[in-house]
């Protein structure tokens, strides 16, 4: 497949015009001014270039801060198609169930309803979560800022860190390095990963990182609190045993990953990130505004799981279908690219304790340190995660 990211030159064509610019002049002009300042000129456009506007806005960041495959090839023209917000999915109603947070604890419709969710989808939307909305849009300014910098600066970064930067593949190592994988399957990613109980670890003389690490242990309380109280639901839901439970959820297990999926004028040649399971008890999501990407697989068919703002996803990973015996599902899901602007996505995943073992009628006997080596071992081997099957008890023997 055609994995360029496009053209030096960038052709874009409306019905009054014909526009052909160079990217490197563009970028060297709009660097000079601040993003905020640039999206406060494109505001004030006409609307009829307001498409062209929209394309370049997406492209403006450096170039050299996105890893050499995805950057544009000097040989190469593309054909953007303009901008059209009326093909946009938004247009379409949001299939995903929402659970609101504040009603969990004392509605016995609402726990009903994430039990229903959590069987029939495996994933939510989650609203009334009491994050400020200030800590989202902090989050993702600062993740887009980061990301802005040069390739060499990102890895320059994080070397001798324990955040580590990666790009090309989402399946890592437990240190947070990319497994290596062949050429066909890249995606169309970069990504940090930072353990949250390292997050003492980041290099305080980096202001970037350090304000980065600030707002991250703030928003890591949060995301404990709504993991926890999500967990604790779903277990009575399932009459787990309270007191086994609880070492089903580990929050000091608890990982962000933060994403940048590029815009990609050849979308449709590659995914952001492939069909995969997470191997989380719970995942949470949040997206930057009004740039969707994230697909779920519902009864043979992908659903288009939008950004909203102020919302967070919630998806159940392998460990909550193992923990549940299969009553609750962890959901298939993916990641398309965008062909005019990048997305930025931050997401937190949990755990259970390292060695816990998991017991159930299922699958063998077996613990997220027994789950995680077997899925190194299966991406090197047969270059995918195979998952749960992996663990499941043969009838038949
Ligand atoms: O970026 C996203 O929307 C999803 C990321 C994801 O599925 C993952 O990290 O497992
Ligand atoms: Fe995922």
């Amino acid at each position: 497949m055609d994995l360029s990211g496009g053209g030096t030159t960038w052709t874009l064509v409306d019905t009054q015009s014909i526009l052909v610019w160079s990217p490197t002049t563009l970028l060297n002009l709009l660097s000079l001014f601040t993003d905020h300042f640039v999206q406060a000129i494109l505001s004030i456009y006409s609307p009829t270039c307001n498409f062209f506007l929209t394309t370049i806005a997406a492209e403006m960041n450096n170039l050299d801060s996105y890893p050499p495959p995805f950057r544009p090839q000097n040989n190469q023209t593309h054909n953007l198609d303009p901008y059209n917000p009326s093909s946009d999915p938004n247009e379409y109603p949001d299939p995903a169930p929402i659970i609101d947070l504040r009603c969990l604890k004392q509605n016995p419709d609402e726990q009903k309803k994430l039990e229903e969710a959590c069987k029939d989808w495996g994933l939510f939307r989650l609203a009334n979560h009491d994050i400020p909305l200030n800590l989202l849009n902090q989050l993702q300014d600062l993740a887009r800022d980061l990301f802005s910098i040069s390739f060499e600066s990102k890895q320059a970064l994080t070397s001798d860190s324990p955040v580590s930067y990666f790009w090309g593949t989402a399946a890592l190592t437990p240190k947070g390095t990319a497994l290596a994988r062949g050429p066909q399957s890249i995606n169309w990613l970069e990504g940090f990963n930072i353990p949250l109980s390292q997050l003492s670890g980041f290099d305080h003389q980096v202001p970037l990182l350090d304000s980065f690490r600030v707002l991250l242990e703030e928003y890591g309380n949060h995301l404990s609190r709504i993991a926890r109280t999500l967990y604790e639901t779903m277990a009575k839901n399932l009459d787990l045993d309270p007191e086994t439970s609880k070492s089903f959820l580990s929050e000091e297990t608890g990982i962000f990953r933060v994403y940048r999926y590029p815009a990609n004028p050849n979308a449709d040649a590659a995914l952001g990130m492939e069909v995969h399971t997470d191997s989380s008890v719970l995942s949470i999501l949040h997206q930057n505004d009004g740039v969707n990407g994230l697909e779920v697989l519902r009864d043979d068919q992908w659903k288009t799981v939008k950004s909203i703002p102020n919302s967070l996803i919630v998806n159940l990973g392998d460990m909550m279908q193992a923990i549940s015996d299969d009553k609750f599902k962890s959901v298939k899901h993916r990641v398309k690219v965008n062909k005019h602007r990048e997305r930025i996505s931050i997401c937190y995943f949990v755990f259970p304790g390292e060695d816990v073992l998991i017991q159930s009628s299922t699958y063998k006997p077996f613990s997220y340190n027994d789950f995680r080596a077997q899925i190194q071992e299966d991406v090197k081997t047969v270059g995918y995660k195979v998952g749960l099957e992996r663990f499941k008890i043969n009838e038949d023997c």
